[in-house]
């Protein structure tokens, strides 16, 4: 029996009076793609924010690859293979989109900063490799020909993509998407949905959070609903569609 690559065990989360995240208990598998959906304010960011780290539970666990990550740090999460996006862009204005996956593969970085210095063989080599690496992930999201502009010189939608393709850079096992199709035409969430396709058929397994219920629905094979923090149902996309809850909860007549 295949194993779950993250789960969340009754994981609780109270902001004072406020009870974000109820009991969640919740499985991923290796290279499969689920969405998170739910009305605003049901605890989907706090959800992500819990698994990566950015916040620790009231209560309950995370086991991620057989270990216990509850009380791990970001940086030992990213070690470990998470990795995740934001709902608002960060950028470094005088930099490259390469420079930006450069900078993000350092996570992976063989070399120490010393043999860097020194300019050892072996560092040149590590450094000739990364920027093969960043120069392919960027490959990856759509984005090699844009390689040499600044994050200010493209879109808004194709600097969405370099934050997948910075989180890409750590080499993560499991990948959190906080509404990636944010502010995207039509055209540009097709091409993230074949995006986040080809993401998981490298193995990657592949957390959505997305408003856009038509990508949702596309692109996930198994989708869980949040309602005022608690898990309403975690089904297959087209039983979703149709669960009475999950209708009355969020999707009315949208989908
Ligand atoms: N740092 C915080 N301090 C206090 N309350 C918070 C904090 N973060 C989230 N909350 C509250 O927790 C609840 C869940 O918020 P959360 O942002 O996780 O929902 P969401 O489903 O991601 O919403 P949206 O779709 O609007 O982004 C909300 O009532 C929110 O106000």
């Amino acid at each position: 029996m295949v194993k779950p690559l993250l789960a969340l065990r009754s994981l609780d989360k109270r902001f004072g009076g406020v009870h974000a995240v109820k009991a969640l208990s919740l499985d991923i598998y290796p290279g499969e793609v689920v969405g998170l959906i739910g009305p605003n304010g049901s605890g989907k960011s706090t959800t992500v924010n819990l698994i990566s780290g950015a916040t620790s539970p009231t209560s309950g666990s995370l086991i991620f690859n057989d270990h216990d990550i509850t009380a791990t740090s970001i940086v030992g999460r990213v070690a470990a293979g998470l990795a995740r996006t934001f709902q608002t862009t960060t950028l470094f204005g005088e930099f490259s989109l390469l420079d930006h996956v450069a900078l993000a593969c350092h996570s992976r970085y063989a070399q120490t900063s010393w043999a860097d210095a020194l300019r050892r063989p072996a560092a040149k080599a590590e450094f000739a490799k990364q920027m093969a690496k960043a120069e392919s992930i960027l490959d990856r999201v759509g984005l090699a020909e844009s390689a040499q502009l600044t994050g200010s010189e493209v879109s808004s939608a194709q600097q969405r993509l370099l934050m997948i393709a910075t989180a890409l850079a750590t080499e993560p096992k499991l990948l959190l998407l906080d509404e990636p199709a944010a502010g995207m035409v039509a055209k540009e969430r097709a091409e993230l949905s074949g995006i986040i396709r080809g993401i998981c058929g490298q193995g990657i397994a592949v957390m959505v959070i997305e408003h856009h219920m038509a990508l949702i629905m596309e692109v996930c094979e198994r989708i869980a609903v949040l309602n005022f923090g608690q898990k309403i149902a975690d089904d297959l996309p087209e039983l979703i569609r149709a669960d009475p809850a999950v209708i009355e909860a969020y999707l009315g007549a949208s989908v």
